[in-house]
């Protein structure tokens, strides 16, 4: 994994966009997995600001899957996920896409309605999967407790998750969605995921600290799956800023048993930023590269590595004390 730090929400959104371009770049067919939520609307603003006005040939071969979105819901419904995407991306780029796809929340039978989804997932794996990160460290609406081998079904929300939705919905939550599986994103050839807010900071140190478990969703347990990954971190605790970039590693295999191409993003420059505690509360900067070799699949947490040591401090104990006995580095 690797871990860089932005100054603000804007510059994160920026990089997240600058990590996608290489695939609308590409002259082959690419399968893009789509999230929802605030932190994605500054993501689609530089995205779209970035595909400028190349943006009709260069995202013709793209075809687009969302992650997930609210049962039963209209896709009108102005608290829909499909209503949020056709505002923030689809109404300015989606002329020239080659295929959307979304879980349909007004489906009348939401099993085959997954059953469906699951099955055009299935067919190839996405290029890449950009992510959001719930407070309570979900991905997708994998609440905690799901299993790393879940794939795409109607799940419960959980009532964190209920309550900080409603902020952005509507009207009364839907307490129940449709969601793809971890093991479905984990399919994914690379992941972006990004996130940003004190109140994620609980959930974005555990993912880069563990221990992986399924008593929680998040984005540790990118770790655990399809053998070594990259991750590009950021956070600043003054201004609530935090962004990563997963990657799987040129050998991995995915879940068809192909290679993994050679990822193709853009270097991330390391040596300007200095490294610090992701507790650290006037933490501006985190440049370490951390590389973590995971355990195997649903196993408990992984040793820490060097890197690790760095930014969760020496012992390796359980979440919370790793957490209390953070470093803090000061800036050079
Ligand atoms: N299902 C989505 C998640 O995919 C998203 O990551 C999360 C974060 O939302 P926000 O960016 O608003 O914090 O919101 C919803 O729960």
């Amino acid at each position: 994994m690797k871990v860089i730090i932005c100054s603000t929400q804007d510059e994160a959104s920026e990089w997240a966009a600058s990590l996608l371009m290489p695939l609308f770049r590409t002259p082959k067919s690419i399968r893009l997995g789509l999230a929802t939520g605030a932190t994605m609307i500054p993501v689609y603003r530089a995205l779209v600001r970035q595909l400028g006005a190349m943006q009709g040939p260069m995202i013709r071969h793209v075809k687009t899957f969302n992650l997930d979105e609210y049962w039963p819901i209209d896709p009108d419904h102005p608290g829909s996920f499909a209503t949020f995407m056709r505002q923030h991306v689809f109404s300015q780029i989606t002329p020239y896409l080659d295929q959307v796809h979304f879980l349909r929340g007004n489906a009348r039978n939401p099993d085959e309605e997954c059953q469906h989804y699951e099955a055009l997932l299935s067919a190839q794996p996405l290029d890449c999967q950009l992510l959001g990160l719930g407070v309570n460290g979900h991905i997708g609406f994998n609440e905690p407790g799901t299993s790393f081998t879940s794939r795409t079904r109607k799940v419960h929300l959980s009532d964190t998750t209920i309550q900080r939705n409603s902020r952005q919905f509507p009207g009364i939550v839907p307490q129940e969605a449709l969601t793809v599986g971890i093991a479905n994103i984990m399919e994914a050839q690379h992941i972006i995921l990004v996130a940003w807010g004190l109140e994620k900071r609980a959930a974005l140190t555990r993912a880069v600290c563990g221990p992986v478990g399924e008593d929680y969703s998040g984005p540790q347990k990118l770790d655990n799956f399809g053998g070594r990954q990259v991750l590009h971190w950021t956070y600043d605790g003054e201004t609530k800023t935090a962004f990563c970039h997963l990657q799987k590693p040129s050998g991995a295999r995915n879940a068809q048993g192909r290679k993994n191409r050679q990822p193709d993003c853009r270097r991330i420059r390391h040596s300007s930023q200095s490294t610090a505690s992701l507790e650290a509360p006037g933490a501006r900067e985190l440049s370490a590269v951390i590389y973590r070799v995971p355990s195997a699949p649903t196993t408990g947490p992984s040793p820490p590595t060097t890197a690790d040591r760095a930014l969760c401090g020496n012992r390796q104990t359980d979440h919370t004390s790793r957490v209390a006995q953070k470093k803090i580095w000061p800036r050079p």
